[in-house]
């Protein structure tokens, strides 16, 4: 591959409607945009899931900004890249900055397929050509406001439901949820509310017939979740925690989840998502893509992981429409009857649109090889 130059774009999106969770409400999205040009003529894409405030994980949009012009992009083009495998390789001199990486890493996985002409999808190794679509559903003000919320996502099509909880609005809620709707596939995630000492408490949620409960403890542990694994009957799946193939094999074999969340950007990109992937296939657990609020781009990349095999529990890549008055790629993401059809074209298979996010963008620097 031959890189010619690398474009970031700050672009900045209202949301449809506010997203709270335990952490914190967000109300529009400041993103990068990645976009690897080839001398051939062809552009890569893929978009950091880097928020402003460092309150789901230490990096910021502005710390990937810096990460990426004055230590990603340079070691990029060190020398040519033959497999984006090699990129994420390239980056294992620095620490962490896992959003930061995978944006730069998505965008010549994009390239690459662009190139052999195939699908993303196809070039990670996916095997479906549908996938399974949940919803999260962020912290409301009432408890009525949720169950006509949920009812709302359920007419969509949507085949998994995602309550956010936090001390206070958790219990009661799921109760009433459930009450509500007997049989759906319900979970909660509780990004990182809770500490052991509420055990007892949390036992409670053994009671409503829980898919899983994601992150429940901190946002660094394993060992703590590992104990209150073995007291709870619901399966924990692990989100925060997990950044690299080393965290989910120390976490499997501690037995600190049941389940694993993958977020690209969470684990520095698609070639350690794979790794990920594959150990889970090893160790039988099942797996699932999470969601950042991502655009069209990074929603694509969300798609094409999630064709891969073990992916065998509904995500949380909701439509465009579910997130935005528009959004930066044609077509839209849609759901018919609770699936995405992968796209067939070559690359995330959704063409960027120019003229969008020409709208959107703030500033924006170009970085030549
Ligand atoms: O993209 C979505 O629809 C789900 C969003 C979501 O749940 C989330 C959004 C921002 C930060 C953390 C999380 C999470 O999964 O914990
Ligand atoms: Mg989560």
């Amino acid at each position: 591959m031959e890189i010619k130059s690398i474009i970031l774009r700050h672009i900045k999106m209202d949301l449809l409607t506010p997203f709270t969770t335990s952490v914190g409400t967000e109300v529009d999205k400041d993103i990068i945009l990645v976009e690897a040009k080839s001398k051939s003529g062809l552009s890569g894409w893929a978009e950091s899931v880097a928020i402003t405030q460092p309150i789901y994980n230490e990096e910021t949009v502005k710390t990937n900004w810096h990460m990426m012009s004055d230590h990603l992009i340079p070691l990029l083009f060190q020398e040519s890249v033959k497999h984006p495998d090699e990129v994420s390789e390239r980056f294992r001199s620095i620490r962490g900055n896992f959003n930061a990486k995978a944006a730069i890493e998505g965008a010549v996985w994009d390239l690459y397929a662009k190139e052999q002409n195939i699908p993303l999808a196809e070039a990670l190794g996916g095997v479906k050509d549908k996938i399974e679509v949940g919803v999260s559903v962020g912290i409301q003000y009432s408890q009525a406001a949720i169950l006509k919320q949920i009812e709302g996502y359920l007419e969509e099509g949507y085949k998994r439901i995602k309550v956010k909880i936090k001390p206070g609005w958790d219990v009661e809620i799921l109760r009433a949820v459930r009450k509500e709707f007997p049989d759906i596939q319900l979970m909660a995630d509780a990004n990182c509310a809770y500490t052991l000492k509420d055990i007892e408490y949390l036992k409670q949620l053994d009671d409503f017939g829980l898919t899983m409960i994601e992150q429940p403890l901190d946002h660094d542990d394993i060992v703590d979740h590992a104990k209150l694994q073995a007291q709870l009957n619901t399966p924990i799946c692990l989100d925060e925690s997990i950044h690299t193939y080393e965290d989910a094999r120390k976490a499997i074999e501690l037995g600190s989840c049941r389940i694993i969340n993958l977020k690209i950007g969470r684990v520095g990109g698609l070639t350690e998502s794979k790794k990920i992937h594959n150990l889970c296939v090893e160790h039988d657990i099942p797996m699932w893509c999470g969601g950042m609020l991502e655009a069209g781009i990074g929603r694509a990349h969300n798609i094409a992981i999630t064709t891969l095999s073990n992916f065998t529990l509904p995500g949380d890549t909701a439509p465009s429409s579910h997130y935005w008055a528009q959004d930066i790629i044609d077509p839209e993401v849609v759901m018919e009857n609770g699936y995405i059809y992968v796209p067939e074209s070559s690359g995330i298979g959704y063409e960027p649109n120019r003229e969008r996010i020409e709208d959107v963008t703030l500033f924006s620097r170009v970085f030549h090889s």
